[in-house]
């Protein structure tokens, strides 16, 4: 029977995804990833999930790429990539890529360690949210290798190009009152509750027009890169296409209705 490494729960629109490998801190090894890719697919196309929450089984949230995967990579022939050709960066950046640009919020919940692209991994999501028990660290460059599941993107944009070079070349641990500070997680929980808390907040976070959010963590996901004019432009765009829906139609007509019953006049 497969292992299963990968859990998915969904209730009331909220998908809550574990990594579950406990016993490794939720290391990511290949068949992990298989799993997760899974995941986290169906949960961008399913329309009925409003909004994921990220989070980890046991004592760690991720402790990065599975260290004995890159022993048995070093061990086999130059060249090879597997996984009907696809390469394990392929896979890597699939999944990054998913968690970051999937047309709904993605809450990081921080159970404990996330090292290496397990930090990258939170960074990912659009939200953090993060317990006493957990703590970052860029691990890679204790590995020598270089931080490939876009902390170079994702890390300079919330502490700053200077302190996520700091960060990135040091490899060193940053806890809960740090990261807080730095920015480099929005929110602290308890414990017990932070999963909870986690699922609480995407569904605020998810209550508006889906059409809306997708359209708007579109246009924020590249504000960075567009001139204002881009940015004016596409928000346009995007105000066309929500014109156009239900959420609109319906949220205008219902607040107007309110108003008339207020006011004692009929429309
Ligand atoms: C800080 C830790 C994450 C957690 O510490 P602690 O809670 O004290 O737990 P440990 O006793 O150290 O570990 C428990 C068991 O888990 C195994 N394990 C931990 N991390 C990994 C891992 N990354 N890969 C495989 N196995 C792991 C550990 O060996 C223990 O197993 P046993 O009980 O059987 O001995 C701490 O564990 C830690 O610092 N881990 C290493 C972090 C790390 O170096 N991560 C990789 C960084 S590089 C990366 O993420 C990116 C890539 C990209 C390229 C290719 C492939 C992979 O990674």
């Amino acid at each position: 029977m497969t292992e299963q490494l990968i859990e998915l729960e969904v209730a009331d629109g909220i998908a809550t995804l574990w990594l579950n490998r406990p016993e490794k801190r939720n290391a990511m090894s290949d068949d992990m990833r298989t799993q997760f890719i899974a995941a986290l697919e169906h949960v961008t196309y399913d329309k009925a999930i409003r909004a994921l929450v990220l989070t980890g089984r046991g004592k760690g949230f991720c402790a990065g790429g599975d260290v004995a995967g890159m022993e048995r990579r070093m061990q086999a022939p130059a060249g090879e990539v597997g996984f009907n050709g696809w390469s394990r960066q392929q896979r890597v950046h699939h999944t990054q890529s998913l968690l970051h640009t999937m047309p709904k919020p993605t809450i990081a919940a921080v159970n404990g360690a996330a090292s290496g692209l397990g930090a990258d991994t939170a960074l990912a999501c659009d939200f953090i949210i993060a317990s006493d028990a957990a703590s970052f660290t860029w691990s890679y460059i204790h590995r020598g290798i270089v931080p490939d599941g876009g902390g170079m993107y994702f890390l300079p944009r919330r502490v700053g190009l200077s302190k996520a070079k700091e960060l990135i070349f040091s490899g060193r641990k940053v806890e809960l009152e740090e990261a807080l500070r730095l920015g480099i997680t929005d929110r602290q929980s308890d414990a017990e509750t932070l999963v909870a808390d986690a699922q609480r907040w995407a569904a605020e976070m998810s209550k508006g027009s889906a059409t809306a959010l997708a359209l708007g963590k579109t246009i924020l996901n590249q504000s960075f890169e567009l001139s204002a004019h881009q940015v004016f432009a596409q928000g346009s765009q995007a105000q066309g296409i929500c014109y156009t829906s239900t959420e609109h139609r319906e949220s205008v007509m219902a607040f107007l209705a309110k108003s008339s019953v207020k006011n004692g006049t009929t429309r």
